[in-house]
């Protein structure tokens, strides 16, 4: 059975000059769990990540492995501790992609550094798991940066260390190899008990795998705590320095937005059948008012970042005949009415209604 040790960082300095760039930095990452940094560009998650690993020096503070601080450990007891996956591109004298995922075993070779059968099992394990059969045969420098992102995983899996570090580790990689990654870092923490520490530029994903999360502003580490306690209100928003209103916390979705302009064509939506008009409208530059819809409608959070105007009822409240009216005044400043709806059952009364009406004014083409 492998020991079990938590990561934990104590009152961390880091920086480049003389003051630090992040200060007083506590926190710990458990075996079998997935803590993610995030922050806007240049705000220091690969400072700390380098500075943990022991690329960058400390300015103050301390890290430890269990009670161990990791200074204090020599270069291959560390390796067999901690591995990590850095962006930079590693200049590579080893051959072959096979050759480079197996030097994360080095740490547990001999003094000839022989290579056993157990460990060649280890490294043909590794390179499947983050499917790279395709590249392990080819010059580690004459790949794609998806592929070597791969292989440098690959590597650092079959490192089997206690805990892994990855700087980004889905930067160059498509959609389907992403959440391939993305499954099998999850499966590292959980089966194998591994603490894993990363960053990530990507919110979805980041909301996705972890199991916290920490945010980097300013000087410090600003706030760690489940995606649910981060993605909640405008904090995410705040630390990103954007407009409340162009991005959704739920779904994780961004908007752009169409400034300012009076509704030209009114959408008549719900259940989320309005979102593709909204879209459509968004990418002519049309500016649409949004009704009637329900506080809880799959589009409210698009059509409230999107629209010009929303008309909205309280969710599970019946819509009113003075909500119906206010619609009714808006379609008539409006060129244009588009429904998206056929059908709209006994609580989408008002809007059929209000179909009818715009059909009677000419605005909805029959
Ligand atoms: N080698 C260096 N020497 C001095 N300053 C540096 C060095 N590397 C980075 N910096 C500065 O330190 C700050 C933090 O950079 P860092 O790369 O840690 O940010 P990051 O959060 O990882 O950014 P990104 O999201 O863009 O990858 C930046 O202002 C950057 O310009």
């Amino acid at each position: 059975m492998r020991k079990e040790d938590t990561f934990s960082i104590e009152q961390l300095n880091v920086g480049y000059g003389k003051d630090p760039l992040i200060r007083e930095i506590t926190f710990s990452v458990n075996p079998g769990e997935i803590l993610t940094l995030i922050g806007p560009n240049g705000s220091g998650k690969s400072t700390i990540l380098k500075t943990l690993t022991g690329q960058l020096k400390k300015m103050g503070g301390r890290v430890c492995v269990g009670t161990e601080e990791i200074e204090k450990l020599g270069r291959r007891e560390l390796a067999q501790k901690l591995s990590m996956v850095m962006t930079e591109r590693i200049q590579s004298e080893l051959l072959t992609g096979r050759d480079l995922v197996a030097s994360g075993r080095y740490p547990y070779t001999g003094r000839f550094g022989h290579l056993t059968e157990r460990d060649w099992r280890k490294v043909e394990e590794a390179i499947r798991l983050v499917k790279a059969e395709e590249v392990e045969e080819k010059d580690f420098m004459k790949i794609s940066d998806g592929q070597r992102q791969r292989l440098m995983l690959a590597r650092a899996i079959c490192q089997e260390p206690e805990i892994l570090i990855l700087d980004e580790p889905t930067s160059y990689l498509d959609m389907g190899f992403k959440l391939d990654i993305l499954q099998r870092i999850r499966m590292l923490a959980r089966e194998k008990r591994m603490a894993i520490l990363l960053s990530l530029h990507e919110l979805d994903l980041a909301q996705m795998l972890s199991d916290r999360i920490a945010c980097v502003k300013g000087d410090r580490i600003d706030r760690i705590g489940t995606p649910e306690d981060i993605f909640s209100g405008e904090y995410i928003q705040t630390l990103y320095g954007v407009e409340p209103s162009k991005f959704d916390p739920v779904t994780g979705r961004m908007f752009l937005q169409t400034e300012g302009k009076k509704p030209e064509v009114f959408v008549i939506g719900g259940g989320g059948n309005g979102i593709a008009v909204y879209r459509r409208l968004q990418r002519e530059g049309r500016s649409f008012a949004a009704g009637i819809l329900w506080e809880n409608d799959v589009e409210y959070a698009d059509a409230q970042a999107l629209a010009a105007q929303v008309i909205a009822e309280k969710a599970f409240y019946p819509i009113g005949e003075q909500r119906l009216e206010q619609a009714k005044k808006i379609l008539d400043q409006c060129e244009e009415c588009i429904c998206p709806l056929d059908e709209f059952g006994p609580l989408g009364e008002a809007n059929r209604q209000l179909v009818e009406y715009a059909l009677k004014t000419g605005k909805r083409k029959a």
